[in-house]
Parts: structure tokens; C-alpha cells; sequence
């Protein structure tokens, strides 16, 4: 039993976590909610079995045994031939109840630890060449793939890790690292064989999957941990105003979007890191993740533990492409643009791992994606980009499945393909988002991207947020560009007389902002920077659009003049995005 201090400190504790959450909820129903969630008497009591079961953990008990469940069934046989006392009849029933029965096995299942994946015993073959260096490793395989790339080392034809992604099964074992080199597979030898034939074993093996690893640490190559390690800061840091840093003096501020060295993670809580390419810069103390995450975690945004009420307006809607004011464009953008808290999870603003990229002039432009909320200028950005150099700038051409009207043309307006053609595309994931419209399919496809892109053109592409994973690869090299309002005040007076396309069913189809559309449009602009905004590049407050696009063009062309341009190290070894996944493009991908 918990003793009366402890259940009173239980008590003290929820009435303070009360006290700290008041501040944020908003609303009377909210808060009594909360209250009489965590006044719940059955709470408390979870509180005080969960005390009592840590206390009895410290003294990591042993099972006596691991077969109660038979002893018992034994016990009441035995009791029948000892008559029918009073006492003898409750110990029956009492063993023979299903609850106690039940609880006999699960006591039995714990104390032989059935519940811990078995993994088949090490092969007795396996250390006979080479004692020291071979490594086997069983993982226990699920659903989701092991999360590593492999290649075929051109100088020695070994089969080898060339990538381990952060928090992918691999990862989580930390059992295999970059650089090992795989001999088997389930027992089957991978020598002389290429990486795209392995898959299939992969793909094959079921529950426990067997790798003999010579492991890389083992051999002459240099070991991962001496590869240099950059990020990108996703936040502002100012040691000075950071009470907690350890030593001012030792820390280094950055802003958002900095690209810093870590020279060294050994504190988990603050990092050394150096400011990129300034030989003269000292590696100093930033944030680790862990503490950062921590940090957003105890502040987190007004937005999120709040979600505001932010209803799909009657007018703002954002048309699809490049000055197309076309309902179904609105209708179909409309929809996809207010689902973005559906899809978007918070992604704690921390660092993002990055790696240099030298673009070869030869090398495709990156794709160009501009996102932000309904009516903040984005189609307008893009239309000014296209008229002030149309040879650079290109946009795609949406596909439908209705019919061709007069002055139309295919390939330019829209591609018209039948319904089969569409579904057929849909199910092969080429279309990056797509729209039903007055009984009529709308999409914008991988291929109206890759065409773009094939002309040596930059594609500017306007989407939602949520949409960016389908190209987040390093074949489109996506920059991202989120185009925000500036405060209340300044859109007020910028777009005091400011005409915009709404619904078509809208009384009023061409009107001005009102006060409501232009607080949703700040609302809802943060909760996509909430919830995206990792995934920005760039972000252009478009108060003056004169000045936005000014620092827009200057700050594409900037980007791409770079000598080095820092892309997210996932795409290193991201899959070709072509919607048509075959094996082939994927034979790397374990
Ligand atoms: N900075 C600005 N100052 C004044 N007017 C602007 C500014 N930016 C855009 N506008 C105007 O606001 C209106 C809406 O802009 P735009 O169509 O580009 O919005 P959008 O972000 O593409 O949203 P939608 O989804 O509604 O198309 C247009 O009339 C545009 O000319």
C-alpha cells in the first residue's frame, strides 16, 4: 500500500500538472475535462499500483518457478483425495476459477520469458574461418523494411552496408553498421552475387533473418564514426538568452537554417559543433537534439496543444497551377489544403543531417516547391517568376479525364486521358496529388515534373505541404519555399483593396478579404509551419510582393550559384520517385 504521504505527494503532483496546464486551456470545458481526468480514483490507483510494482522491480525478483500453472492443476487433483473440508473445497474452486487459471499461465509465460522474440541458435559452421572478425546477427524481421543500402564494392566485389537510416530496424539493433561487409543471408552464401539478386532474400525471409557480417570496425576501411557529420539548424539559438548553458563563453548561436559541424556528441545534452568552413571558428556548445526536443516539448506551440478551429473559409481557395482560377482546381485544392493537420505530424524543430552537394552544371535544377496558406500570394509569386524569365521557369501541365473543350489544347491546358489511364496511374502512385471534380479526375503527375525538368527548366510547383514526400528524393532535389503573411496590421494594409477568386457557389465569386479570411490565413500559416516546417528551406514573408519576390529570385538564384548546396542526408540513398516501384529501382533498398 502506498503510504498516506506518498498518496498525498500522487495527489500534490496531479494538482500541480493542473495548475501548470490552466494556463493553456483555453476553455472551461477543457480544463474541467482535464481536472476530472486526472482526479480520477482509478488513476490514482494505477498511480499506486505503479508504485508498488516499482518497488518491487528494485528488488528484481526471481521466479521461483516456471510451471504454477501445472503445479496447481497437480495441487487439486491431489486435495480431491483428501476429502471435501470446508478449506479444501475453497482451495478447488479457487484453482479451478479461469481468472486464476489465467493468471497461473501469464505468470508462467513471464518467468520463462516467452515473451522475448527467440532467436534460432548461432550456426555451428559459422566461426570456422576467421574466428575473430565474423559477426552473426539475427534480427527479428517485420513489416517494414531493415532500413539499410547495400553495394557491391567495386575494388573487391564484396557485398557491403552503404547506409543505415536513423530509426529503421537496422538502426534500432545497432548491430550492423555502414561498411560492414554481409557474407550470408539466412545461411545463403552472397558471395559472386549482385545486390539486386539479394533482395529477393530479403524480401522472402520471415521472422528471424540471419546476417554473418565481418564487421567494418574489423577491417582497414575507415570506421563511420570518423565521417564528418553536418546539420542543419531548425531553430534560432541564442546562447545568450539560454540561462541553462553550461559556459556562454563555450557556446556558439546560430540561426535557423545555419549549417554547423558536430564534432562531438559525447554529452547527450549539449553537443560541440562548429560553424562551417571558418577555420578559425572553435567547435562550441549548442543544444543537443535530446535536450531540444525536450525544450519544444515543454513549450509546446500555442497551435498544437490548442488546434485551433480553422474552417475551410468559403473563398480561399488556391488554384492549382499557374493562374488557373478553374472551380475544379479550387475545389480540389481547397480540400487537400484544409486536411493539412489530418496528414502532418509534429515534427520537433531540432537539427536536420545534411550533406554536400556540388551541382555540375550538367545536373538537372532542383525542384522548386512553394507552399503556404489559401490566398497568401503563392500563385502570384509564381506567375511573377514565369513572366520575368520564361526560359528558366516552367510549371507542369495538370492531367484530367474530361472531355477537351474548343479551345484547348493537349499538353499545354491539360493532358486529356481516359479514366482506365488515370486509375491506372493512381494505383502506380504517379501522381503527386489529384482531385475529383464534378464526377471528372485532376491530377499533377511525377511525369508533368520530369518533363519540366527534362526541358532544363527549374519546375516551380505550388502544393500542399503534405505532398512534398512524394518527391522527397534525391532525384527532384525538392527546395522548399514557404510563403508566409506578415503580422495582422501589414496584411490588413496590404491587401486592403486586394480582389480574390473564391467559390464558385460564393454569392460574391470575386471579392475582397475579409477580416475572418485574413486571421485564418495567419492561423493556418502557422499551424503548417508547425507542422512542415522542417521540411522549409526558405521562408519569404510576402508583405510588399514587390519586396517578396525580389528576395524570392535572388535567394533562388543564390542557392543554386552556390559552390556547395546542403542537401537532408536521407536522400543520399532515397529511391527514384517514378511511381512504377519495381524491384529494380529498389534492389539497393533493404
Ligand atoms: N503581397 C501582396 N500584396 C497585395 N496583394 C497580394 C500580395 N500577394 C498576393 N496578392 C494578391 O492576393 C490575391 C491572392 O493571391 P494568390 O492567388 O497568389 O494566392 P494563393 O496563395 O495562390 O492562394 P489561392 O489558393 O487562393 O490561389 C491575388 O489577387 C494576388 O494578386
Amino acid at each position: 500500500m502506498l503510504s498516506r504521504t506518498e498518496h498525498r505527494g500522487v495527489c500534490r503532483l496531479l494538482s500541480s500538472v493542473m495548475s501548470g496546464t490552466e494556463s493553456h486551456a483555453d476553455r472551461e470545458e477543457d480544463y474541467r475535462f482535464l481536472h476530472s481526468m486526472l482526479m480520477e480514483k482509478k488513476l490514482h490507483l494505477l498511480f499506486k499500483i505503479h508504485e508498488r510494482l516499482k518497488r518491487f522491480e528494485k528488488r528484481s525478483p526471481i521466479p521461483v518457478q516456471e510451471h504454477a500453472a501445472r503445479l496447481a492443476s497437480d495441487l487439486v487433483e491431489e486435495l480431491i483425495y483428501h476429502g471435501w473440508r470446508d478449506e479444501v473445497k475453497e482451495l478447488v474452486d479457487l484453482f479451478s476459477k479461469p481468472h486464476f487459471k489465467s493468471l497461473l499461465f501469464v505468470h508462467d509465460a513471464v518467468a520463462r520469458r516467452d515473451f522475448e522474440p527467440s532467436l534460432p541458435p548461432v550456426p555451428e559452421d559459422a566461426l570456422v574461418e576467421d574466428e575473430d572478425s565474423v559477426k552473426i546477427v539475427s534480427l527479428v524481421k517485420t513489416k517494414e523494411p531493415l532500413g539499410a543500402t547495400i553495394k557491391r564494392d567495386k575494388a573487391t566485389g564484396a557485398i557491403v552496408v552503404a547506409r543505415i537510416m536513423r530509426g529503421g530496424a537496422a538502426d534500432k539493433s545497432g548491430l550492423i553498421h555502414e561498411g560492414d561487409e554481409l557474407k550470408e543471408v539466412n545461411g545463403v552464401s552472397l558471395e559472386n552475387r549482385k545486390p539486386k539478386e539479394i533482395l529477393p532474400l530479403l524480401v522472402l525471409s520471415q521472422g528471424n533473418v540471419t546476417f554473418t557480417i565481418i564487421p567494418a570496425s574489423s577491417k582497414e576501411e575507415i570506421p563511420s564514426s570518423k565521417k564528418k557529420l553536418f546539420v542543419r539548424a531548425l531553430f534560432d539559438y541564442d546562447a545568450n538568452e539560454d540561462p541553462s548553458v553550461p559556459c556562454r563563453d563555450a557556446a556558439v548561436s546560430f540561426k535557423r537554417g545555419d549549417v554547423l559541424q558536430i564534432v562531438s556528441k559525447e554529452d547527450v545534452t549539449w553537443w560541440q559543433a562548429c560553424y562551417l568552413g571558418d577555420s578559425k571558428s572553435r567547435a562550441g556548445l549548442i543544444p543537443s537534439q535530446q535536450l531540444q526536443e525536450r525544450r519544444v516539448a515543454l513549450q509546446r506551440p500555442k497551435a498544437l496543444f490548442r488546434p485551433r478551429q480553422v474552417k475551410p473559409p468559403a473563398g480561399l481557395r488556391r488554384s492549382f497551377r499557374l493562374g488557373r482560377k478553374s472551380s475544379w482546381a479550387r475545389e480540389v485544392a481547397g480540400s487537400r489544403r484544409w486536411s493539412g493537420g489530418v496528414h502532418g505530424s509534429f515534427h520537433p524543430p531540432t537539427y536536420i543531417e545534411v550533406i554536400p552537394y556540388h551541382r555540375d552544371p550538367k545536373d538537372k535544377h532542383r525542384l522548386v516547391i512553394l507552399v503556404g496558406p489559401n490566398g497568401v500570394g503563392v500563385s502570384e509569386l509564381k506567375r511573377r517568376l514565369l513572366i520575368s524569365d520564361p526560359d528558366r521557369y516552367g510549371v507542369t501541365v495538370p492531367y484530367t479525364t474530361r472531355e477537351k473543350k474548343r479551345l484547348e489544347n493537349e499538353g499545354t491546358d491539360y493532358h486529356f486521358v481516359s479514366v482506365h489511364m488515370f486509375e491506372e496511374d493512381l494505383l502506380n502512385h504517379r501522381f503527386i496529388e489529384y482531385g475529383r471534380y464534378r464526377g471528372h479526375y485532376y491530377g499533377t503527375s511525377l511525369d508533368s515534373v520530369h518533363r519540366v525538368m527534362a526541358d532544363g527548366k527549374v519546375c516551380l510547383l505550388d502544393a500542399h505541404p503534405s505532398t512534398i514526400k512524394h518527391v522527397y528524393t534525391s532525384e527532384f532535389k525538392p527546395y522548399v519555399v514557404f510563403v508566409k503573411p506578415p503580422c495582422i496590421e501589414e496584411l490588413r494594409l496590404t491587401r486592403r483593396r486586394v480582389k480574390f477568386i473564391c467559390d464558385e457557389e460564393d454569392t460574391n465569386p470575386v471579392r475582397v478579404f475579409s477580416e475572418e479570411d485574413l486571421e485564418d490565413m495567419i492561423n493556418l500559416a502557422e499551424t503548417m509551419e508547425n507542422q512542415y516546417g522542417h521540411l522549409f528551406d526558405k521562408v519569404i514573408v510576402n508583405g510588399d510582393v514587390a519586396g517578396a519576390f525580389r528576395e524570392l529570385k535572388a535567394d533562388l538564384e543564390k542557392t543554386e550559384a552556390a559552390e556547395v548546396q546542403w542537401l537532408p542526408a536521407e536522400w543520399n540513398c532515397s529511391p527514384p520517385t517514378t511511381g512504377r516501384r519495381s524491384t529494380g529501382h529498389l534492389i539497393d533498398w533493404i
